[in-house]
């Protein structure tokens, strides 16, 4: 029987060795205390549904291990994590000052804006007390952290630390503080027509990742190459392509996003006429948690007049940038910021269901961004309730036909544009659909494209694309 809930949260329980974070949670799911308490190996995971606010709320529970020789363990379990318990020892004093190093993981692995709960536990046991109440609700205060003493044993404080956290969380969402994401991103696009960099900034709540693009036009027909990088707290990753390595077709390929590489992305490939250069992340889903995430970086040094309209997945919402950029004399440059809203269905295997809408700084008026300021309107996550008929996740994206000539053309034109003459600009129009991305496009390039002609994607074999081109 599959459970409902309106929402569900991720919660973290972390803090020294030995202050009872094994025996809360166990104290929260079974209503006892645990005898017999072994040092947790890496993480333990609960779960319980509880009643906030006339919500149902789900509390998936990483218990995490106090240890140090487990720190890099369970530092990659921070990620995605809405709450913590924040665990000290009242008679260690030891465990207390350790608290800064403990709040600081969490603040940066987790979120910045995750809700934590300092308890203080084994108040029971008053007569070994080492940390006073006074000293510790200050230090919460300090952090901006909520506080209680609690105790494992006799179960004071312990339900009420968690439901705590959950209603604060659930307030924070409500009112529209909690959950918001900003994604940056910033592209260069240096010289003339045979290099584009693109550099970029994934910060979703939970980390961050850089995108590294570099697209060489001229040397080798339209190869472009790209790098990933995700926070090595992520597990590390790196990856490096060439536009073969495609994006949208390896996402649409997978039928899945959580069975993706780790971090698979950042690569470059041209997915507008001309050299252009395209960088960006594909997130898979976390585990159960967080839908696939896209960064984007775009390095156009020609300028792209037209629109774009990119449904990566048909089921599930659209991501639609368009603008236009001068090329400057072969000098280019661009700056954006943008966002993403999203809907997130929460559940066993819940993907993204949302609106996807990055807008690249300067160049959609409709929402300028300027970085730090008041840029489009800002991110947001919202939670809703998970679907009542969970499909299985096979069964979530429909699987691409990759033999399908006419969703996977790509094309355009250009016309004259050579080097020696540098009066002649290029230009050049573009069409096609590839995969479920159509396109229609112009651009006005800068002159030292030394060929004119028209080029295009035929339908591609699995995984590999294969330009052609036609040189008048
Ligand atoms: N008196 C008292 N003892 C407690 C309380 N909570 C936990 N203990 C004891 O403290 C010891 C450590 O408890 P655990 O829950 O295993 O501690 P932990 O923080 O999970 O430890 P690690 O898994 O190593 O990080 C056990 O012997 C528990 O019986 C409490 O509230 N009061």
């Amino acid at each position: 029987m599959s459970e409902t809930y309106d929402f569900l949260f991720k919660f973290l329980v972390i803090g020294s060795a030995g202050t009872g974070k094994s025996c809360l949670l166990h104290h929260f799911i079974e209503s006892k205390f645990k005898q017999d308490s072994n040092h947790t190996i890496g993480v333990e995971f609960g779960s319980k549904v509880v009643n906030v606010g006339g919500k149902t709320v789900k509390l998936q529970i990483w218990d995490t291990a106090g240890q140090e020789r487990f720190r890099s363990v369970t530092r990659s379990y921070y990620r995605g994590a809405a709450g913590a318990l924040l665990v000290y020892d009242i008679t260690s004093r030891e465990t207390y000052n350790a608290l800064a190093q403990w709040l600081t993981d969490a603040r940066t692995l987790a979120s910045p804006n995750i809700v934590i709960i300092l308890c203080g536990n084994k108040k029971d046991l008053e007569g070994e007390r080492e940390v006073t109440f006074l000293e510790a609700s200050r230090f919460a205060q300090e952090n901006e952290l909520m506080f209680l003493e609690t105790s494992a044993l006799t179960g004071e404080n312990v339900e009420e630390a968690f439901l705590k956290c959950a209603r604060t969380i659930l307030n924070k969402i409500e009112s529209g503080t909690q959950g918001a994401g900003i994604h940056r991103g910033l592209g260069i696009g240096i010289g003339n027509w045979e290099l584009g960099i693109g550099i970029g900034n994934w910060d979703w709540e939970s980390g961050s990742r850089i995108g590294i693009g570099n697209r060489d036009w001229d040397r080798e027909l339209g190869s472009g190459s790209g790098i990933g990088i995700r926070d090595p707290e992520d597990r590390g990753f790196g990856s490096l392509g060439t536009r073969r390595v495609s994006l949208l077709p390896k996402v649409e390929i997978s039928g899945e996003l959580g069975s993706l590489d780790p971090g698979d992305g950042g690569l470059g490939f041209p997915s507008d006429p001309g050299p252009g250069m395209q960088g960006g992340f594909w997130d898979p889903e976390f585990p159960g948690e967080f839908p696939g995430n896209l960064g984007w970086v775009w390095v156009d040094p020609g300028g792209i007049l037209g629109s774009q309209n990119s449904n990566f997945f048909p089921a599930q919402g659209s991501w639609i940038p368009s603008g236009w950029d001068p090329g400057l004399g072969g000098i280019w440059g661009d700056l954006g910021i943008w966002s993403s809203r999203f809907s997130l269905p929460r559940g066993a295997g819940s993907r993204a269901d949302g609106i996807r809408d990055p807008v690249r700084g300067r160049i959609a008026p409709a929402a300028p961004a300027a970085p730090g300021g008041s840029g489009p309107e800002p991110a947001e996550l919202r939670l809703l309730r998970p679907p009542q008929n969970i499909p299985k996740k096979q069964d979530q994206v429909p699987p691409l036909d990759l033999g399908d000539p006419p969703r996977n053309f790509w094309g355009g034109l250009s016309s004259p544009a050579a080097p020696k003459n540098p009066n002649l600009g290029s230009k050049s129009a573009a069409f096609g659909q590839k995969n479920s991305q159509e396109s229609l496009g112009f651009r006005r390039g800068i002159p030292s494209l030394p060929q004119c002609g028209f080029w295009g994607f035929p339908p591609n074999f699995p995984g590999l694309f294969l330009p052609f081109f036609a040189i008048f």
